[in-house]
């Protein structure tokens, strides 16, 4: 089978189901992410969280930065870039990164287009709010979806809403007559194929992670309950009191995410998690989510 086909770049995304992907910023964070069982990790500058705090551009990471943390484990290693920067995702792919993720949490680099993923081999991850951003994307050549949440605020309400809304779609358009579809494609302003392909399946055509806010165990086995097919965690893990704890706790309770006994036990006498902030404090240009369309 071809490098870079669409099966193997969808497949690539599938085999991280069930698993914890966390963000990291050197090899030390991306040891500790190994270690607790992450399934990837995510290389960047800085955790969202200090992306917010420190305000102005972000961009790709320096790959020198990121080819040490490749260096540093054994487990895949993820990249973001700019939305609609493609020169940025150009030298991640001749880095040799496992995927990238075309993210709302760097600043965006394209007010219209998102990058063609199409045009490249390596596979790529997007954030969306809702069916229509969620197809849109995959129509551009996106082998995995994540819920955008609110990322760098600790608080899982975005997450939550975001999933139930793209859940909740995939339901209505799975009852949906065959004729009705094309009225549904329009509204959502999605491809009919895609939203064809995603009633049949009952389920997105790839992988849907949530994403943005995930800060406690219990965080990531709600955003399981709900329907994700896993999980990413940035700045819950990194800036709370105890990462290892953190990462560890997190990874165990995705894995389990249905069973309360071990949720108990995975969330016990972990220290303080990051602090939060209240999605309604954040004015209109702090909102990452309404990056991309
Ligand atoms: O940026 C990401 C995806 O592009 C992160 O992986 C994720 O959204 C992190 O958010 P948080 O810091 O709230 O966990």
């Amino acid at each position: 089978m071809l490098h870079g086909t669409e099966v193997l770049k969808k497949g690539f995304a599938k085999m991280t189901k069930g698993g914890v992907i966390m963000d990291v910023v050197d090899s030390e964070q991306a040891i500790i992410a190994e270690e607790a069982g992450a399934v990837a990790v995510m290389a960047l500058e800085k955790v969202p969280a200090d992306i917010r705090s420190s305000g102005g551009v972000a961009r790709m990471a320096d790959p020198n930065k990121i080819e040490e943390i490749m260096d540093a484990v054994t487990i895949p290693v993820m990249a973001k870039v700019r939305i609609g920067h493609f020169v940025e995702a150009q030298i991640l792919e001749a880095l040799g990164v496992d995927m990238i993720d075309e993210s709302e949490v760097l600043t965006p680099a394209d007010e219209r287009f998102h990058i063609d993923k199409k045009k490249f081999k390596i596979p790529f991850v997007c954030g969306a709010r809702d069916l229509g951003e969620a197809l849109r994307r995959i129509d551009e050549g996106a082998a995995m979806i994540r819920t955008k949440g609110e990322a760098g605020t600790g608080n899982i309400v975005e997450a939550v809403r975001h999933m139930r809304i793209i859940m909740g779609q995939i339901r209505e358009v799975k009852e949906k007559e065959e004729e009705e579809l094309w009225e549904f494609a329009r509204k959502i302003e999605a491809p009919l194929k895609l939203v064809k392909e995603t009633a049949k399946l009952g389920r997105l055509p790839v992988v849907n992670f949530a994403a943005g806010g995930v800060a406690t165990p219990a965080d990531a086995a709600l955003m399981m309950q709900l329907g994700a097919d896993g999980v990413f965690v940035g700045s819950g893990i990194f800036k709370s009191e105890n990462p290892e704890a953190y990462a560890k706790a997190i990874v165990e309770a995705t894995a389990h995410y249905d069973e309360p006994e071990v949720l108990l036990e995975v969330s016990r006498g972990l220290g303080a998690a990051m602090p939060g902030i209240e999605i309604s404090e954040l004015s209109d240009s702090e909102r990452l989510q309404e990056r991309g369309w």
